[in-house]
């Protein structure tokens, strides 16, 4: 007997759907079988497409505090807004931002995502309460001054120590230096030199710009990848958001030390950053999944989206329609999350954790002649109708079992006084 079985239903499993019925016991997938599974909660999936839960894995969750407030502008002008509203941001503010952004996430079928941002305590705390997996870290800079890097480091440590494993491992706390413009190379290696003492990871903003690239160049005399390489920063423990600006030997740089990158097109085409070579990078075999960068450049945390742009701006980058397949967006927004932070999540085989989403068909999905060209080119996101985190029943109907949803529209409504004042 197993704690959830979910029988017949229609599957993806290594790269293709097929009929099978998923027995989950604690928190792992613990039988793929043809035949119907008894359970303690067992879902009729006849008529149900099963996902494994997609992994956003790159994005500043509490954005969506600032979801349209600054918009038609390109990043850095961006930045500048952003970074003056940030200052107003209280713990409590980001806690209560989190969870909205939490609640999005769920309901477009997202089990985890990686968040680096400020106040990390408090989307630790609404990221373990709200029963969703994350990988976290608090976003350093030191902008030059020593004093500020070893604050820096102390805040990124101290959250660490505090949080890496909580919530019964559903927090994963790793070290997150904000990008090669705001940070030295000096204070890159050091947070490269505690990574590796911790065995622990790093998540950090590279490429997103042609203005990054130049910047770099104009300091350092190289590209910020040749930079980073230079210093040992590179590595198997890194995941590097964007890489939109990146030649051919930096490429083959990223997949020789074994960097993840984390494509999020919606937010590049926003702040006309540019398009990522996603489809040079996954035949060369990179770690690319998919992130939606925050709420304040995207403007929303619905994973169908990401996979769609993804899908079509490679289309319109490469001129050719095969760019990269669906099931390989697919692929991106589930494995390659869960693989790029090193988490055994993100496929529907045994023994990888049971982080689950079960969908109905919308009006979208009719007529139904492939659910991998469904999901990627129709679905909006009403499909996911339960989710299971960890191997526990988050959403169950659309309705989300762990939060208080109208409290948190209550709370984050009130909040835009400030912001507008
Ligand atoms: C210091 S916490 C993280 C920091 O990153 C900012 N941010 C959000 N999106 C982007 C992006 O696409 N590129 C660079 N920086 C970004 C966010 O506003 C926080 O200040
Ligand atoms: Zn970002």
């Amino acid at each position: 007997m197993y704690s959830i079985a979910i029988n017949n239903g229609l599957c993806f499993i290594n790269g293709e759907f097929t009929r099978a019925s998923i027995g989950i016991e604690e928190n792992k997938i613990a039988r793929i079988a043809k035949e119907v599974l008894k359970g303690e909660i067992e879902f009729d999936a006849r008529e149900n497409i099963i996902i494994p839960a997609f992994f956003n894995a790159h994005t500043h969750a509490a954005m969506t505090l600032l979801r349209g407030i600054a918009e038609d502008m390109e990043l850095n002008v961006w930045l500048k807004n952003v970074w003056r509203l940030e200052r107003l941001l209280t713990p409590e503010d980001i806690y209560w931002g989190t969870m909205l952004a939490i609640v999005e996430m769920i309901k477009s079928g997202i089990a985890g995502f990686s968040d680096l941002y400020i106040h990390m305590d408090e989307v630790a705390k609404a990221a373990g309460e709200a029963g969703v997996r994350a990988v976290l870290c608090y976003g350093m800079a030191d902008r030059g001054d020593e004093e500020k890097a070893k604050r820096e480091l102390d805040i990124g440590e101290r959250f660490i120590s505090d949080w890496d494993g909580a919530f019964d491992g559903r927090i994963k706390a790793i070290y997150g230096p904000h990008a090669p413009y705001t940070c030295t190379p000096e204070f890159l290696k050091t947070v490269k030199e505690r990574a590796d003492t911790l065995e622990t990871m790093i998540h950090i903003h590279v490429s997103e710009t042609q203005w990054e690239v130049e910047e770099i160049k104009k300091q350092y005399g190289t590209t910020p990848v040749r930079l980073l390489d230079e210093i040992g920063f590179l590595d198997s423990n890194v995941v590097i958001a964007h890489g939109v600006w990146l030649d051919d030997e930096e490429l083959e740089i990223l997949k020789n030390r074994g960097v993840s990158v984390v494509h999020s097109p919606v937010s590049n085409m926003k702040l006309s950053s540019g398009i990522a070579r996603v489809r040079d990078m996954l035949k060369m075999g990179i770690t690319v999944a998919l992130g939606t960068d925050g709420a304040a450049s995207n403007n929303s945390y619905n994973f169908f989206q990401e996979m769609k742009f993804a899908s079509l701006s490679q289309k319109i980058k490469y001129m050719r329609a095969d760019a990269v397949r669906a099931e390989d967006v697919l692929k991106m927004a589930t494995e390659n999350g869960y693989r790029a932070y090193g988490i055994l999540g993100g496929r529907l085989e045994e023994g990888y954790l049971a982080d689950i989403a079960i969908l109905s068909k919308s009006q979208h999905l009719y007529p139904l002649y492939s659910p991998t060209y469904g999901l990627v080119y129709s679905a909006s996101g009403e499909e996911v109708q339960h989710l299971i985190v960890d191997g526990e029943i988050v959403m169950e109907d659309r309705v989300i079992l762990t939060v208080d949803e109208e409290k948190i529209y209550d709370k984050v409504e009130k909040l835009k006084e400030k912001f507008i004042s």
